[in-house]
């Protein structure tokens, strides 16, 4: 970057002018007067529930206490949710002026990472899109690396590569001479169905291109649905006598072959253009040695690529995440390659954006609210969460070094122009993804991605900022990567139980933001990991509320002020002001009030399910019962999944455990309504007033699962919830109704 900087000032290019720009949100004055104002009736319920306890006859006294403590939980969490919102800052590159600042030779080299776990859940044609959008960026191909690592260990991905690799030859000057996007293939085509009908030069080169896609994908799809490799391909490329009929999924040798090699002169595009190097990577896998999910992945591929093509900017892409856009690299490279508030900068981070979010997203997957607050929340301390994909790192930051203080030297010269053979270069790669290579070494711990935790991507992010290391989190306009979203609840919830768990297991270990980055880190960044670090413990209260409101009506316990009473207004402004401005928030971000309904049902579902077992599993960590596990989020949806998905209707199979709790927790609040409506009917010791705010909340409960009722008692197709499980969950409500009597 020094000569760099000199060849700018021989040139006489302007290095004052920023690369890139921080705006502040609007309104955080007005936000933060209005947030005072919740802040103090969450003081004064505090006071009341604290003043009140006698109210209730000592035999009852447990609900009063259960309720209280939940909400004390509510409170402080509430509290640990404010700094996001306190001080959100906007970031923009301006690519046009990194234009004019660098030339295209003095650019830096990039490396991209593609993680891949399994052929079944992730099937290989969706990878090799998102492998063919990276490739395909608006980039100089000789300084781009795109390196597949494969956990599945599979000859149908390497399969898929290779032809994938030949695919690229046409695709790439296709990208370029037409300037299409997004690069991924197959959305390309779906979104461009109609212009390949027509007879211009662009539409007749479409025809041809869609052809040899279809025909690459028909190749890759049959040999995944055989499960095997066309003989005469095997024997035409040597890569394939690395895998031997021993070879499994969790046993077998590293191996590394570089499919294309940049610095090869005869491998160039049909027109004639270098082509990106491609790399595929398979480290060892022995059954007896741990191999840390993604985040060994991860490792392995740092190692690797820095014998190969050492970049000094590493991005990270899951199978799943196409590129959206193609001036991506050169955007964030506007965030590092400023003079002046550049050099501390370890990674750009871009909020995940799927492709397949319906308009009411029933399942809350699009997370609005926190790409276009929460997280830009984070950034306006100086830190961003790094969530594992659509990330760009500065290598450096990754191997362990302070910013200015390399204490590993990387050698940022790219390798390129070494004179080893590929074979050379793909046996000393080998070497470096072995399972052994890591022992004794500070991979895992101080270098590399975090061992030992679901979340390896928080963990990690949190130890370079603790480095004193800035990040940045990037949301633009047009999205930057985009991948496929979970399309049944069992997914989702399965998916939620992993980060619930993972984000839990970092405020219990070690890196705890409070201890481990005190002094390190802004407060403000601390509480704003614990927004999310803190889902697994919040399930607690949330269940604790929907199970004994319900009982205590039901039993006739009034645990609310009455309606005439002053200090029912605290309550009623707390839960008002929260969910409206909720609400706003959400439908600032353009989505539907229906979707934001949605959203509230999934958050329940979650706290109750998914939270709840993300805690107990954390805290069965804790007293080492369990390990540390990954569970691969299924990327294939079956088409009487995806009518279900597109028409909005919530799909309840799977697990049984997690839907009885549901069910149930849904019997108890409308036996609860129903059973305190007819107090306030039938007895007179009761007005309205009494228990009014009950009822009301567990009607809201009732409400918000009212897709939960018609699959339990209405639907009969395949995403129902089974007899089984209704017949449990009104047996196990109607107990704890009947159980609870003896206790008040
Ligand atoms: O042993 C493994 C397990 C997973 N993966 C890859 O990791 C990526 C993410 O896995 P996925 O099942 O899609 O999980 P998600 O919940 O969608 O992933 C989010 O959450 C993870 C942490 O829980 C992060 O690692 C991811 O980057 C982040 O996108 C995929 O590309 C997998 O192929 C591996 O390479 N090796
Ligand atoms: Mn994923």
């Amino acid at each position: 970057m020094r000569s760099e900087r000199k060849r700018m000032r021989e040139e006489g290019v302007r290095e004052d002018v920023p690369l890139f720009e921080t705006k502040e949100g609007r309104f955080r004055g007005v936000y933060r007067v209005f947030a005072s104002t919740i802040f103090a009736a969450i003081c004064l319920i505090w006071f009341y529930r604290v003043m009140n306890m006698e109210r209730v006859g000592r035999g009852r006294r447990w609900a009063w206490m259960s309720v209280m403590v939940s909400e004390f939980a509510f409170g402080f969490y509430w509290i640990i949710t404010q700094s996001v919102r306190w001080r959100i800052l906007y970031q923009t590159p301006s690519k046009h002026n990194l234009s004019h600042r660098y030339k295209e030779e003095n650019l830096p080299a990039v490396d991209i990472f593609v993680c891949t776990a399994d052929p079944k859940l992730e099937p290989p044609c969706m990878v090799m899109n998102t492998v063919l959008s990276a490739m395909a960026y608006n980039y100089p191909a000789n300084k781009l690396n795109v390196y597949l690592s494969d956990d599945g260990g599979s000859q149908l991905t390497f399969y898929a590569l290779l032809k994938a690799s030949i695919f690229s030859k046409h695709w790439l000057p296709f990208c370029r001479r037409f300037n299409v996007e997004p690069r991924s293939p197959e959305v390309f085509f779906a979104h461009h169905a109609q212009s390949c009908s027509t007879t211009t030069e662009y539409h007749k080169a479409c025809l041809h291109i869609k052809k040899l896609y279809e025909e690459m994908k028909s190749d890759i799809e049959s040999a995944v649905g055989r499960g095997e490799v066309p003989e005469n391909v095997r024997n035409e490329h040597r890569g394939f006598s690395e895998w031997n009929p021993k070879t499994t999924k969790q046993d077998h040798p590293s191996i590394v072959q570089i499919i294309m090699d940049g610095r090869d002169i005869n491998g160039v595009d049909e027109d004639g253009y270098e082509l990106p190097t491609l790399v595929y990577v398979a480290r060892e896998k022995r059954p007896n040695h741990p191999h840390h999910f993604k985040a060994g992945a991860v490792n392995a591929l740092i190692r690797v690529s820095s014998e190969i093509s050492n970049a000094p900017f590493i991005l990270n892409l899951d199978c799943d995440m196409y590129s959206n856009n193609a001036d991506t690299i050169q955007e964030i490279l506007c965030f590092f390659l400023d003079e002046t508030k550049g050099q501390d900068i370890a990674y750009v981070q871009f909020p995940q954006s799927y492709n397949n979010i319906t308009k009411n997203d029933h399942y809350g997957n699009s997370y609005f609210v926190s790409s276009k607050f929460e997280l830009a929340g984070i950034c306006g301390y100086g830190a961003a969460l790094f969530c594992g994909t659509g990330c760009l790192h500065r290598r450096e930051s990754l191997s362990g070094s302070y910013p200015r203080d390399c204490r590993v030297k990387w050698e940022i010269k790219p390798r390129r122009n070494h004179n080893r053979t590929i074979d050379e270069v793909n046996e000393a790669s080998k070497a470096l993804a072995t399972c052994t290579y890591e022992e004794g070494t500070q991979w895992g711990k101080e270098m590399g991605l975090v061992y030992g935790i679901a979340v390896e991507d928080i963990a990690t992010g949190l130890v370079i900022s603790c480095r004193g290391w800035k990040s940045i989190y990037y949301n633009p306009e047009r999205k930057a990567f985009v991948g496929i979203a979970p399309t049944t609840l069992d997914v989702n919830c399965l998916q939620h139980m992993r980060w619930s768990e993972g984000l839990f297991q970092v405020f219990f270990s070690k890196y705890c933001p409070f201890i481990y980055g005190h002094g390190k880190i802004h407060l403000g960044v601390q509480m704003g990991y614990c927004n999310y670090l803190l889902w697994a413990p919040m399930s607690l209260p949330t269940l604790c509320y929907a199970i004994v409101l319900p009982i205590s009506l039901f039993h006739g316990i009034p645990l609310f002020p009455k309606l005439s009473s002053m200090w029912v207004l605290p309550f009623e402004y707390a839960f008002l002001a929260t969910y409206g401005y909720s609400l706003c928030e959400y439908l600032s971000c353009g989505s539907t009030t229906r979707g934001w309904w949605n959203l509230q049902r999934i958050k329940f579902i979650h706290r109750i399910t998914s939270y709840l077992f993300g805690f107990i599993d954390t805290m069965s960590k804790q007293i080492g019962l369990s390990q540390t596990k990954f569970v691969i989020t299924d990327k294939v949806v079956t088409d009487d999944v995806r009518k279900r998905y597109e028409e909005e209707i919530i799909d309840f199979g799977g697990s049984s455990i997690m839907l009885t709790i549901l069910a149930t927790v849904a019997m108890l609040n409308l036996f609860g309504v129903v059973g305190g409506m007819k107090r306030v009917l039938m007895e007179l010791e009761f007005g309205w007033s009494q228990l009014m705010v009950q009822i009301t909340l567990s009607l809201l409960v009732v409400m918000i699962n009212l897709p939960v009722y018609e699959a339990l008692f209405i639907r009969s197709d395949k995403g129902r919830i089974s007899s089984s499980i209704m017949l449990k969950s009104i047996i196990v409500a109607s107990l704890a109704c009947y159980l609870a009597s003896f206790i008040s």
